[in-house]
This record gives structure tokens, sequence and C-alpha cells, in this order.
């Protein structure tokens, strides 16, 4: 029996226009299996927009993304995008897989998680809209560690986090997304440095191949 190593998740010559802007303009971007690529670049780029094409948010006018389709995918959005009138403990139940979740265990799980972010007690009980941003914020990436995803897209994921807890967050990401497939969009070269991250820096243009 032969066991197929998966395609790494490619993007081919990918363009994407917003109306008359062209934000991706013939990009080529191959992801290295179960690294962490750092996508850096100025504002306005167009880093976002290749995490939502990982991610199937969005398609390609031209070219095509390939090998990230079957893949299991989380990710952590600039924006929270949690149940808002749920607990944390309830956010983050909702991404485990079925035997995770539905058994009796499934709560010490997520209570697990969100203790490694530092969110624990009250705080992990209560809904997420009475947290503070930064309590919001650490709930979106224990969310997106908790699921069981092969493709994990960051998008400057510890934005918010003071100076005490981002640290341990950040230490608490780097073990749990090692062996998977990560973007990491982030302006933060201490980031890249800390995750051992494969740099790509977007530039405007046509043709850019990484
Ligand atoms: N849904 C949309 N409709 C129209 N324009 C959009 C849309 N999404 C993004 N854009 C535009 O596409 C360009 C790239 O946006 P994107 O968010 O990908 O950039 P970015 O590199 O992630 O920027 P930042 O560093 O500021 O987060 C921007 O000019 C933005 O205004």
């Amino acid at each position: 029996m032969s066991s197929k190593t998966p395609a790494p998740v490619t993007l081919h010559a990918v363009t994407k226009r917003y109306g008359d802007l062209v934000v991706l303009d013939g990009l080529g971007l191959v992801l290295e299996p179960g690294r962490v690529t750092a996508l850096t670049g100025p504002n306005g780029v167009g880093k976002t927009t290749v995490g939502r094409l990982l991610l199937g948010l969005e398609t390609p006018d031209a070219g095509s993304v390939t090998g990230a389709q079957d893949l299991r995918r989380s990710a952590v959005f600039q924006e929270d995008r949690l149940c808002a009138h749920l607990d944390a403990i309830a956010n983050v139940r909702l991404v485990l897989d079925r035997e995770r979740r539905s058994g009796s265990t499934a709560r010490a799980t997520a209570e697990d998680e969100l203790a490694r972010v530092g969110l624990e007690g009250e705080d992990a009980s209560k809904p997420v809209r009475d947290l503070s941003g930064g309590q919001r914020r650490r709930v979106a990436i224990a969310r997106a560690m908790a699921a069981p995803s092969d493709l994990v897209v960051l998008d400057e994921p510890f934005t918010g986090l003071d100076a005490e807890t981002k640290p341990a967050v950040m230490a608490y990401v780097r073990e749990r997304i090692a062996g998977r497939t990560a973007v990491l969009i982030t302006h933060d070269p201490a980031e890249v440095e800390f995750f051992k991250a494969r740099v790509v820096r977007l530039r405007r243009g046509p043709g850019l191949v990484v």
C-alpha cells in the first residue's frame, strides 16, 4: 500500500480584483507543508485576500488555488468572529471534532485550551460579548487551535494582546500549530523570528512568484 503525500497548497498565477482594483496580479505561491509561512508587506497589498483565498472565502478571477480544498482549515481573522451570545467554552466546543465535542470531556478540553491563553473561571463562562477585546482575541486564538485543522490562517492574530499575555499566547500557538501548514499574516519581525517562518513579502505589481 502506498501512502501519498498531499500536494502542497499552491496559488497558481492568481489574479484577484475588486471592481477596478487589481489586488493580486498573477501571484504564484507555494506553502511548505507543515511549516509556517509569514506573509508580510504594506497595508492593502493583499495579505488578507490571500488568506481568504486559502480559506475558500474568495475565488480567484484568474489562476487557481490547489491543495487547500480538501484540507480541514481554521483561522484567526482580524475580527474575532465569535458567537457573541455564547461563552468562551461554548465557542471553543463548537469546533471540536464529533467525538471530542459530544463526549463528557468536551467541556474539559475547551477549558484546557482556554486556560492556555489565560482565560479561566468566570471569564470563560460569560457571553463573549461581555469580554474585553483582548480577551475575545484569546478566545478566537484558542478556537482556531482547538479545531482539528491541517491548514491554519492567522491574520495578525496577536494584535491587541497585552505585553504580559502575548509571549505565553505565542508559545501556545507555536506548540499547537506544530506540524500543521500555517500562514501568519504579520507586520512584526519578532513574530516572524519566533515562529521561524519562511517570509513572503507581497508587493504590488504583476507576476510575483514566491
Ligand atoms: N471585499 C472587498 N471589496 C472591495 N475591496 C476590497 C475588499 N476586500 C479587500 N479590498 C481591498 O483590497 C485591497 C487589499 O486588501 P487586504 O485586506 O487583502 O490587504 P492587506 O495586505 O491584508 O492589508 P492590511 O495590512 O491593512 O491588513 C485593499 O485595497 C482593500 O481595500
